[in-house]
């Protein structure tokens, strides 16, 4: 469970998060949407104790990211693919990152396999395609088995198989009771797996609710998603 409490956060005289809310809730796949630039990248690093609001509070299951104990055993995280250095390899980096959190190092081989990495585990990440790389960092959000999944862009440069496999694993981790909230601009894929919207647009939530409520009003999700992120927008909360 993720509560996001009126974030507000200013560069300069700009306020680019402007008392930003919402839940991701345990058992559902909650999609954040929003233009360019509306603020979604700046939420989810103050979520990830990797930038401080001006106001207001991100909470991980009742607690600011920075007091958990062990983050990577409650909340795993992707922001920018697979945050690994180009001359290790995945084995390298995922063992690495499982010892300096505490995580039995058995757990290395098992997500290498969940994400279908196995047979490149010895390839330096710098010759990894885009969706190895994807792979990889998805990797690491499940090696400490976190309750709660942040993934910004996950089916980036995933082709039809991986976009379909990485579904699958999203559903089934929210099934399972898991938390999973993940930013796109992929409207179908959005459309096929999330159960819950977020849409935020100019620094401010527009739409806030299940994919049937935000979307019933329009033809299809990227109806929605133009007519309450243009000016003069609409709003559903
Ligand atoms: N360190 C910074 N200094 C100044 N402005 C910033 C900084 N970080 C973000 N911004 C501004 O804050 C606004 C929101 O940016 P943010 O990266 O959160 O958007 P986004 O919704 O993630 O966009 P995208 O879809 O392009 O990733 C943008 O106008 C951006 O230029």
């Amino acid at each position: 469970m993720l509560t996001i409490e009126h974030l507000v956060k200013h560069h300069g005289s700009r306020t680019v998060l402007d008392h930003v809310g919402f839940e991701a809730r345990s058992g559902r796949v909650t999609a954040f949407l929003g233009p360019n630039g509306a603020g979604k990248s700046s939420t989810l690093r103050i979520l990830l104790g990797l930038d401080r609001a001006d106001e207001g509070r991100a909470l991980v299951a009742g607690q600011s990211y920075r007091s958990l104990r062990d983050p990577l055993r409650t909340l795993g995280s992707m922001l920018d693919g697979s945050g690994a250095h180009r001359s290790r390899t995945a084995r390298n980096h995922l063992s690495w990152v499982a010892r300096s959190n505490g995580i039995p190092q058995r757990r290395v081989d098992h997500v290498l396999d969940q994400v279908g990495l196995t047979a490149s585990a010895r390839t330096r990440v710098g010759r990894y395609s885009l969706g190895m790389g994807q792979r990889l960092g998805l990797a690491c959000a499940l090696l400490g088995e976190p309750e709660v999944l942040v993934l910004d862009e996950p089916v980036n440069g995933l082709d039809p198989e991986g976009i379909r496999w990485i579904r699958g694993l999203l559903r089934a981790h929210a099934d399972a009771g898991g938390t999973v909230l993940l930013s796109s601009h992929f409207m179908g894929e959005v459309a096929d797996i999330a159960d819950d919207l977020v849409i935020i647009a100019g620094g401010r939530v527009v739409a806030d609710g299940t994919l049937d409520d935000v979307t019933r009003r329009y033809e299809t999700l990227e109806d929605a998603f133009f007519a309450l992120t243009s000016d003069g927008r609409d709003t559903v909360r």
